[in-house]
């Protein structure tokens, strides 16, 4: 394994598109962001804001308008391709429709920077390719085709690809995206033993929010009203996650961690009991609209037990069974 000792600078970068008649198409402006090794960094931001544009540009894939990417102080501009090659991978989520190429081919193609002219691998490639298919969970996926597994396999094998490419920096487009809780929870997981133990320095883009919250190291946040990097600690204390969507109706609850939709108030419902019941009991009423309130004034008060729910409204009680019972009784008109 190479020693990872390159640190990421954007400086002042402006990506985007050259259009035709020559207007370009400014995408992102004035990013300050950087990585060191070791770090698991997440880009997040809304659909289109420019996650994939600036990713790409990181990678080498696309020029760049103004300001610099520095490669441990090297401007990304004099390191030819093939020494980009050696110091990054990129990870996209493109499907591969090749027939018939194996995984174990598609993982191959990662040693593409150290092969000879003809591309064959030598048996320390093949060792390299082994282990990466081994590190990514997929032994015995060898030789099935790519266009015969599951969405969260071939992304596996897209990072041991990445893996067979030996990079000490690792880019990411929506590594997770298409892939079921449990895999994006395993892939996050991937990624940081990779940037903990192997000391890569890992960049992804993401809308998995709430994961990327929990699991990474920094934040890279684009919004319209500016740019943000830091711990996602951070980034919540000084209401970052509040602007980055365009749409006023979703904010994130800073106390929970969690995004939410922002709903018009059906009535006030003062809830008593305690543990989980009362947390899933609050759970319910806040997705349907209903505001919790702790003062006197209320138009419902429920009570949550561990296997009951008590209704008291004007005077009258009712007790149900279940959260479902109690909304669907709200619920209907009176
Ligand atoms: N080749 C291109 N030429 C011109 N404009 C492009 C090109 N590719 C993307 N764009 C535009 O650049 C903007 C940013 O796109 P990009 O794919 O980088 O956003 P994103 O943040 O990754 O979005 P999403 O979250 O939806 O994947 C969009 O308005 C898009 O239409």
């Amino acid at each position: 394994m190479k020693k990872n000792n390159f640190n990421i600078e954007l400086q002042q970068l402006s990506v985007g598109y050259e259009q035709p008649g020559g207007n370009p198409l400014e995408i992102l402006k004035a990013i300050n962001f950087s990585a060191t090794p070791g770090e698991m960094v997440a880009l997040i931001g809304s659909n289109g804001i420019g996650k994939s544009t600036l990713l790409r540009t990181l990678a080498g894939f696309q020029p760049w308008f103004s300001g610099n990417i520095q490669i441990s102080g090297r401007n990304l501009k004099n390191i030819n391709s093939k020494e980009v090659a050696r110091i990054m991978s990129f990870v996209s989520t493109e499907n591969v429709r090749v027939p018939n190429l194996s995984v174990f081919d598609l993982v191959a193609y990662g040693r593409f920077p150290y092969t000879n002219w003809i591309g064959m691998l030598s048996e320390l490639d093949k060792s390299v390719v082994d282990e990466a298919i081994k590190n990514v969970g997929l032994q015995g996926f060898e030789n099935r085709p790519v266009m015969q597994i599951s969405d969260g396999e071939r992304q596996r094998a897209m990072i041991a690809r990445a893996l067979a490419q030996d990079t000490p920096v690792i880019i990411l487009d929506e590594p997770t995206a298409y892939l079921d809780v449990s895999n994006k929870y395993e892939i996050f997981h991937l990624l940081q033993v990779l940037a903990n133990k192997k000391k890569k320095t890992i960049i992804l883009s993401t809308h998995d929010l709430n994961i990327a919250l929990r699991e990474v190291d920094k934040l890279w946040i684009a919004t319209d009203c500016g740019n943000y990097q830091g711990a996602p600690e951070d980034a919540v204390l000084q209401g970052w996650l509040n602007q980055l969507f365009k749409n006023d109706h979703v904010g994130f609850d800073a106390d929970e961690g969690e995004f939410f939709f922002k709903k018009e108030f059906k009535a006030k419902v003062k809830v008593e009991g305690g543990g989980l019941p009362l947390t899933w009991t609050l759970r319910a009423l806040n997705r349907k609209g209903y505001q919790i309130v702790m003062q006197a004034e209320h138009d419902y008060r429920v009570v949550a037990k561990e296997n009951s729910w008590e209704l008291i409204s004007k005077g009258n009680q009712k007790t149900f069974g279940s959260v479902y019972e109690l909304m669907a009784f709200l619920e209907t008109p009176k």
